[in-house]
């Protein structure tokens, strides 16, 4: 292929950034400038230069990411070489690793990997069975606190002797974390499992312990690139670190304003201290952005720099000035639902451009519900990334369960789910006494099933045949995979022969009917996957090698089965690294994005600050931030104030109607220009401008008052307490965050404060002033 095909393609930065291959490479820029086609052109470059594609690594964030990455290379260079190269997550890359090397580190290459879902399950399996308070011991907190330790490489062991972790354990009044961490291990390995942290776990593991095997993949690999570098954690940082000590060369993009990830473990000064790892490092830049217009870039930049935090740059455009960023006030949930779905169709008529083009960002998934209804109302084709997917349905999962029993029976999360359903008369009584036997004799639960007369369960001999002839059910489909059948022969015969679909046929009320229909796309996908592997010349067609990409699928990889061109609706997480011509943001209010957990500290406001700036930054052309004055969250009516972010956006770039009521950040107070529009939109609206420099606590004053009488709560049983009232260990309920448990009390400063445990799922702990925090006693 002729280079300049493909050079030419490019900007002088960029193309100098493709070009150099003469040792470890980072290149650093703003959104929107070509961090992702540099690498995509580097990979044909290398093509170009005789690189084998096998021997070319390249990462990204997402299975989506990879995907189109592989596709813009397919279409310079053809399927076939781009087929070969080793694209994609870290997951998914090292998850194929591992299965190649399992004996090294005492699994099997059939390992199962848990799910969010299964890791949950074990733990507070793990927390019932050592007796443990789950109200204090949560099992999402304790989850967690499992994660951050793998993501940090910390193994059980090391954590029993670091001092640090022990004494926060100690206050949290959780000292047995730890424990529970060995056992969730244990049990794991027991079960031939790894979660998803263990994949970057046992790669490090694999990687350390095994020089042969590290040195191997050192010189295999020619090429290593990273997309998206600055939301790397310590473990996937590692890794690339130890596969990069021999021949291979490393090129890595990213850019430190989007660094979003910190509440995973991802930490951005992987990318800022690359020079300290690699002598020699080269450094790039781009500076020009290709996607957006200039007012899109002037109103993301006038956003970023409210930050400390962050290296400086130079973002230009040569588009379009463009029109200015609407922002809308609305009164409620649903009529801002109403207007983003009327802009939405309005874009459409206007332009004729296919619905595709226009994306509706938010900070929760629980946010789409309405969106949905509204767009429907509409008729406009929408498709959901994220939220429930496919694989995360009731009767998908149990088919699934199924599946995973065939590959790994040891996989006591499959055969807990599925030991009993279809129903055969197998109770929760004798899956108590089976799990007993399992956990005191360290096997799995399938080892105590096929073993009964070796661990003594006190079963009788009508359970014992059920459970035989369960086990006989299972050692058939293993029998299946044994033969070498395919994907989709063995899902198939599972299917049939479980009975999982019979017992759907006779029922015909919706559900059911959905239910069938799940099952028959489950099995669509299989013979799909089947047929795609075949087309490539892949040999391996097995189930095992299907459910490695099943296991993996991350939630915005699935949609929700609408073909027709349609618009994207997803978190502004999931958002990263796309772009759309059209951008609404919703719900840009305080409690909300910046979300009420991120309040706590500086650091993670301006994580939320920059998860603002990733979203304007996937605009093309056009882009709307909304937010409401009134919304029903987590089962009650709040009356939030729109988000501060709002307010760190230089007006000049603003559309803004609806009224106002936010806060310019207090550097642009001063030298803020009233703009003709602005005023215009005030004419309107029933507030002074005065309104404008309200104090915020004034405002809260009076959102607080309305969202207590709207709660379902009596207001009046929310009120101040002295400290002299609670203990540690009170229980109380605080007018927003709901029941929690009291773990500390200070009380000697000026004001007194209490560290409160609140038991909903997205609101951890808070330190709460007396003087400001109403709640009653419980
Ligand atoms: N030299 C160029 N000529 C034409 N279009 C370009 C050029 N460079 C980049 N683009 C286009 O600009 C857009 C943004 O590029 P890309 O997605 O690679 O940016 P990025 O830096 O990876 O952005 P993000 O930080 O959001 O991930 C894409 O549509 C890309 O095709
Ligand atoms: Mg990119």
């Amino acid at each position: 292929m002729d280079p300049e095909e493909y050079l030419g393609k490019l900007n002088t930065q960029q193309r100098a950034a493709v070009e150099y291959c003469d040792g470890p490479q980072l290149v650093i820029a703003g959104a929107g400038s070509g961090k992702t086609r540099v690498l995509t052109y580097k990979i044909v470059h290398l093509l170009a230069h005789g690189y084998e594609p096998w021997r070319i690594l390249a990462l990204t964030f997402t299975n989506k990411a990879a995907r189109e990455m592989r596709e813009r290379v397919e279409a310079l260079v053809g399927p076939e070489v781009s087929s070969s190269l080793w694209m994609g997550t870290f997951h998914s890359i090292f998850a194929r690793i591992l299965r190649l090397n399992a004996e090294h580190i005492g699994f099997k290459s059939s390992f199962t990997i848990y799910d969010a879902a299964d890791s949950k399950a074990l733990v507070k399996l793990i927390i019932k069975d050592m007796q443990l308070d789950d109200k204090v011991y949560k099992p999402s907190t304790v989850h967690n606190a499992i994660s951050w330790a793998k993501n940090a490489l910390i193994s059980p062991e090391d954590y029993a002797l670091n001092r640090d972790l022990q004494r926060a354990d100690t206050n949290a009044r959780r000292p047995r974390t730890c424990e529970i961490y060995r056992c969730y291990r244990d049990r794991c390995r027991v079960a031939g499992a790894m979660d998803f942290d263990d994949l970057l776990f046992y790669t490090n593991v694999l990687f350390r312990d095994h020089p042969d095997v590290s040195r191997h993949y050192q010189e295999f690999f020619r090429y290593v690139l990273v997309d998206e570098y600055q939301d790397t954690n310590f473990a996937q940082h590692l890794i690339v670190k130890q596969l990069t000590q021999g021949a291979s060369r490393l090129c890595v993009v990213g850019d430190d304003a989007q660094s979003i990830y910190s509440f995973r473990g991802a930490n951005i000064r992987n990318i800022l201290e690359m020079e300290n790892s690699y002598p020699g490092l080269q450094t790039f830049k781009l500076e020009r952005n290709y996607r957006s217009t200039q007012n899109i870039i002037d109103a993301a930049g006038s956003l970023i720099s409210k930050n400390v935090d962050q290296i400086p740059k130079n973002v230009y455009s040569e588009n379009d000035r463009g029109t200015l960023i609407d922002v809308v006030k609305c009164y409620s949930d649903y009529e801002e639902a109403a207007q983003v779905a009327a802009r939405v169709s309005q874009i459409k008529r206007t332009t004729g451009d296919p619905y595709d083009g226009t994306a509706i960002l938010y900070r929760t998934n629980a946010q789409s519900r309405v969106l949905e209804e509204s767009l429907r109302k509409r008729n406009v084709p929408y498709r959901i990334y994220g939220g429930l997917s496919f694989y995360q349905r009731k009767e998908v999962k149990d088919a699934i369960a199924y599946f995973r029993m065939s590959l790994n029976p040891d996989d006591d999360e499959a055969l807990r789910r599925i030991i009993n359903f279809p129903a055969r008369g197998i109770g929760d009584t004798t899956l108590g006494k089976l799990t007993r036997a399992a956990m005191d004799a360290g096997v799995s639960l399938w080892g105590v099933i096929t073993g009964l007369d070796r661990y003594d369960c006190g079963l009788n001999a009508g359970t014992r045949n059920k459970l035989q002839d369960f086990a006989s059910l299972i050692k058939g489909f293993i029998e299946l995979n044994a033969q070498g059948r395919d994907a989709y022969d063995v899902a198939r015969s599972i299917i049939d022969r479980t009975g999982l679909y019979k017992m759907l046929v006779h029922d015909s009320t919706p559900e059911s009917i959905s239910k069938q229909e799940n099952l028959q796309e489950l099995l669509k996908g299989v013979k799909e996957y089947v047929e795609a592997m075949v087309e490539q010349g892949r040999d391996d067609v097995s189930l095992g090698s299907f459910m490695t990409e099943v296991s993996l699928a991350t939630d915005q990889d699935i949609n929700n089965g609408v073909d027709e061109e349609s618009v994207t609706m997803m978190t502004v997480h999931a958002a990263k690294g796309l772009e759309f011509d059209n951008v609404f943001i919703v719900g840009v209010e305080e409690d909300l994005f910046p979300s009420a957990m991120a309040a706590q500290s500086a650091a993670e406001v301006e994580e939320e600050r920059r998860l603002l700036y990733v979203a304007i930054t996937r605009a093309r052309k056009f882009c709307m931030i909304s937010y409401a004055t009134q919304r029903f969250r987590n089962g009650q009516t709040v009356f939030p104030r729109p988000s501060r972010f709002i307010g760190d956006i230089d007006t000049r770039y603003l559309h803004i109607s609806g009224g106002s009521d936010f806060v310019p950040s207090a550097s642009m107070v001063q030298q803020r220009r009233v703009t003709a529009s602005y005023n215009a939109s005030m004419a309107g609206s029933a507030r002074p401008l005065n309104d404008l420099r309200r104090p915020l606590s004034e405002n809260r004053r009076q959102a607080e008052g309305r969202a207590a009488s709207a709660s379902s709560v009596p207001a009046g049983d929310f009120k101040l307490h002295s400290a002299s009232e609670v203990n540690v260990g009170t229980r109380i309920r605080h007018t927003k965050f709901g029941v929690g448990l009291v773990t500390e009390l200070d009380t000697s400063g000026v004001d007194a404060r209490m560290t409160v445990e609140f038991e909903s799922d997205d609101i951890k702990s808070r330190t709460l002033l007396f003087k400001y925090a109403k709640f009653m006693i419980l």
